[in-house]
């Protein structure tokens, strides 16, 4: 659960980043609890994770013990910084335990100067395909994204104020075309989907849901000196789209690099002919259409980048939600029964080596056992957290000398930046929330089904036009 997985940073100017557990203030746990769930978040991490998204992209960390008295001084410093929605939980102050991290708002590759200025653009993408199960039980599942979807629910239940423009599945199409769209249209309507720092401070996005930093204009005067080092741009309106385009340029260039190879590597969740690659109700799709083009472009990904890996993480769940359930239940009522089986089906971990091997069976002929049952349930607890963690890409200028021993350079119009990319937030989501994401997937789909396509989708409308005209011709009769 949330409670159970979540942490508090701190970035350091040493360039760590500490992470703590939290907890609901009514359920502590002892220190013992708290650093075997650290070391299962580091286990998954590096036994699990890594093989699935490639040495480089994953850091997981360790755990270190720090002074009480330090925590605790800690604490205090950052409880004012922390938004007023996450305070449900309290940071861990008593075991002493916490995990370090790299800053990863830095590249990783390069030995940087402590004064050299950074760019951070975190992403959390969320799932970027349209499941392929027939175990799918309404048609627009098969037509229009999650995300999509999603979005009207969130903005009528007040999440959000307005609908992003944005879809996954432009930016995980590997077209440059759709991913620019999909960046810009983050860059429209950040929500939690990004954000920008500078020199690990906050320049762009949400810092919880009420307080949101959006103004272009804004973010141009920021990045002015990453992108026109010499200052040879005029300003105004020009001059901030022209940044803001090549700040979409580098993110495309760098999230389609290929930095690393993992032992999954080659391992295809999904033939790409089975899918469909794009939503129709992207606005990019939209506006295709409207111009009487209906083929979109999907490039695809290069195998070796981060969108790739995370996306075959995404399509781990091969029946969706609708033909996991039922697996699920068989898994319940097998712990029911056998509850004391539970840690040898390595629900709560440990994870490792064996716990990997295991999540390698993509078959999915059920043969009614809960061996299979539980296969698809550990695949789908991984998918699910490759569709909700993000991606970090840190930039750093670098002069042209400087960086031509770097592989991972990427250029600009008129400057060039050492660069590295990142997967974060990857802590295995628990067994005991797919009845909830079970519930969520009816509440949205319900929700898109009565109030938005029937306004929305072109083949629904054209049937009211058709009626419409067919009345016409019946009151001529
Ligand atoms: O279900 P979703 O798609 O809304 O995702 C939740 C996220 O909402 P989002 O759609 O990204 O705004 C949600 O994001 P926020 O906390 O709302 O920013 C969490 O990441 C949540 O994870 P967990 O249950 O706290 O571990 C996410 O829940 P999980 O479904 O990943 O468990
Ligand atoms: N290693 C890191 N380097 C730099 N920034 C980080 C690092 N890890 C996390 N962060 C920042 O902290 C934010 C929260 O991280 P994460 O989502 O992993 O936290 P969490 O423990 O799930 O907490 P929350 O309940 O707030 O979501 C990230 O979105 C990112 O901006």
């Amino acid at each position: 659960m949330k409670d159970e997985q979540t942490h508090k940073k701190l970035r350091k100017k040493r360039c760590v980043v500490l992470r703590f557990l939290k907890s609901p203030p009514n359920q502590t746990k002892t220190s013992q609890e708290i650093l075997h769930h650290l070391q299962n978040i580091v286990d998954f991490g590096k036994h699990v994770m890594k093989q699935f998204f490639g040495e480089n992209y994953v850091h997981h960390g360790e755990i270190i013990q720090l002074p009480l008295d330090f925590v605790r001084q800690l604490c205090l410093k950052i409880q004012p910084e922390r938004p007023e929605c996450r305070c449900d939980k309290d940071m861990d102050t008593r075991s002493g335990f916490a995990m370090c991290l790299p800053n990863l708002t830095r590249p990783q590759s390069y030995r940087l100067a402590e004064h050299r200025p950074l760019l951070c653009i975190e992403i959390k993408p969320k799932c970027g395909f349209i499941p392929f199960s027939s175990h799918v039980s309404q048609e627009i599942k098969h037509k229009v994204c999650r995300y999509c979807m999603h979005q009207h629910l969130k903005v009528a239940n007040g999440k959000w104020k307005r609908p992003s423009k944005y879809c996954p599945l432009d930016l995980f199409s590997g077209n440059k075309q759709r991913m620019h769209f999909a960046l810009k249209s983050l860059l429209q309507e950040a929500q939690n989907n990004l954000k920008i720092f500078k020199n690990g401070e906050l320049i762009y996005g949400c810092k919880d849901d009420q307080d949101c930093v959006s103004d272009w204009n804004e973010l141009a005067r920021h990045l002015k000196p990453f992108f026109f080092p010499s200052n040879g741009l005029v300003s105004g309106p020009h001059c901030t789209r022209t940044i803001v385009k090549e700040l979409i340029q580098v993110i495309t260039m760098t999230l389609l690099s290929s930095t690393d190879t993992c032992r999954a590597g080659d391992m295809k969740t999904v033939p790409v002919s089975q899918g469909r690659s794009y939503c129709e109700a992207s606005a990019f799709n939209k506006e295709l259409v409207r111009n009487g083009k209906h083929k979109l472009e999907s490039s695809g990904l290069p195998r070796g980048c981060l969108l790739y890996k995370t996306l075959q993480a995404q399509m781990l769940d091969m029946l969706d939600i609708e033909g996991l359930y039922p697996l699920y239940s068989r898994v319940e009522q097998y712990l029911e029964e056998f509850p004391e089986e539970r840690s040898t089906l390595q629900i709560d971990g440990p994870y490792n080596e064996a716990f990997y091997e295991k999540l390698l069976d993509l078959s999915t002929e059920d043969d009614g056992t809960v061996a299979f049952a539980l296969t698809k349930v550990q695949q789908y607890r991984i998918a699910m957290t490759a569709k909700d963690c993000s991606i970090m890409i840190a930039l750093s200028p670098c002069l042209q000398d400087e960086c031509s021993e770097q592989r991972s350079v990427v250029l600009a119009s008129k400057s060039r930046f050492t660069f590295s990319v990142s997967v974060l937030d990857l802590d295995l989501k628990p067994y005991e929330s797919i009845p909830h994401q079970y519930k969520l997937d009816g509440e949205i789909v319900n929700y898109y089904l009565k109030n938005v396509q029937a306004k929305d989708d072109p083949v629904m409308s054209n049937l009211f036009k058709e009626n419409e005209d067919c009345t016409l011709v019946l009151h001529k009769v």
